[in-house]
């Protein structure tokens, strides 16, 4: 369990508070007779040792793995503490104790994992991603997120650099408890200590903003992390990297942003090489292709096997609804590849 916290979710508090309940458990078990436990072990006697079940052999995720050692640490103590006092009251009570605070820790360490799970699980069925701004107030910014939930949109993107923090913390936040209840996933641009503070569901990252590494380390494993690429390097490097999903363009020329260079098509091809290629790295990653994609070209995109798309203008305010159905349509017979989930 602690190296799940420490090493896969990156959970420092729950790392911590694992490793003072390991080093009290060692503590409390130095009041039992060492020579005595020594001279007890023996395996070759051991009657217990050959009898193993099947599903003990059978682990299909890190969460089934923390599950399991979970249920072991606490029955073990449950059992530590019940023949224990045949020995040492103190040393049955002090296990008792800790017992109670491993019943806490292991809940919260075995949702943070399935938490990670649901994301990551929704993020796989992502098809449709939009960025939003945090509109004129919060009453239109939330009005805006519900038309576009309703219109099928599985990923929103809050993308303002206009406000101030006080005003961005709180949209964000806002839009957090609204995208929660609609079953949207809701992603902050460029600032992972915003998306931390807001609770969002993850922070989209450029090439020239924090490297993921340290925007992991800020939002902690549990968020969803998208990096921008636009180039095949940079795509390697993002499936090397802890993000979770990449934006793949600019595809073609748009009204939101101006650029010099257009990767295009040509690019998103590339990508789904790179991503199916069985000799090269694992499809790790979900990838949309972005910039200037409507429902005219989206068929384009869908061509070359994407089928994962974010847009800004294409489903801007009035054109909700018909222009993501339209773009669904064009996107909907492309096969998704998967991302990994742990
Ligand atoms: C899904 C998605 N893909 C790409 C981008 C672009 O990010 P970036 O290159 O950092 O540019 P800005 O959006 O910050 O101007 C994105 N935001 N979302
Ligand atoms: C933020 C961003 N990054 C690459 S293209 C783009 C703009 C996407 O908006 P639109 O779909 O209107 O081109
Ligand atoms: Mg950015």
């Amino acid at each position: 369990m602690e190296e799940t916290a420490r090493f896969i979710l990156n959970a420092s508090s729950l790392t911590q508070q694992l490793k003072s309940l390991r080093h009290r458990f060692a503590a409390s078990m130095e009041r039992l007779p060492r020579k005595e436990l020594l001279e007890a072990r023996n395996s070759g006697l051991d009657v217990g040792t050959a009898a193993s079940t099947q599903r003990e052999q059978q682990r299909g995720s890190v969460t089934q793995i923390v599950a399991a050692a979970a249920g072991r640490t606490q029955q073990a103590m449950r059992c530590l503490e019940e023949y224990g006092k045949l020995i040492d009251v103190t040393f049955a009570t002090e296990v008792e104790q800790l017992r109670y605070q491993c019943y806490d820790i292991c809940s919260r360490l075995e949702q943070l994992c399935l938490g990670s799970r649901d994301r990551l699980n929704r993020l796989q069925n992502a098809r449709l991603y939009c960025l939003m701004d945090t509109c004129a107030s919060e009453r239109k910014m939330l009005d805006r997120i519900r038309s576009l939930a309703a219109a099928g949109v599985d990923i929103i993107q809050l993308r303002e650099s206009s406000v101030d923090d006080r005003t961005l913390w709180k949209r964000a936040a806002a839009g957090t408890h609204l995208a929660r209840e609609l079953g949207v996933l809701w992603i902050i641009n460029d600032r992972a200590d915003i998306a931390a503070a807001a609770d969002a569901d993850g922070v989209h990252v450029g090439q020239d903003e924090l490297p993921v590494s340290q925007v992991r380390r800020i939002v902690g494993a549990e968020k969803l992390i998208g990096l921008s690429t636009h180039n095949i390097e940079q795509v390697r490097d993002a499936v090397r990297s802890t993000a979770d999903y990449i934006g793949c363009g600019p595809v073609f020329p748009g009204t939101t942003k101006s650029f010099d260079e257009f990767p295009g098509c040509g690019f998103l091809q590339e990508i789904v090489s790179e991503l199916n290629d069985v000799n090269g790295p694992p499809p790790t990653l979900a990838a949309f292709a972005i910039g200037g994609i409507t429902p005219a070209n989206a068929a384009r995109v869908a061509a070359v096997g994407f089928g994962r798309v974010a847009v800004t203008s294409a489903l801007s305010e009035g054109c909700e609804s018909s222009n993501a159905a339209a773009l669904r349509r064009c996107l909907q017979h492309v096969p998704l590849s998967t991302t990994k989930i742990p």
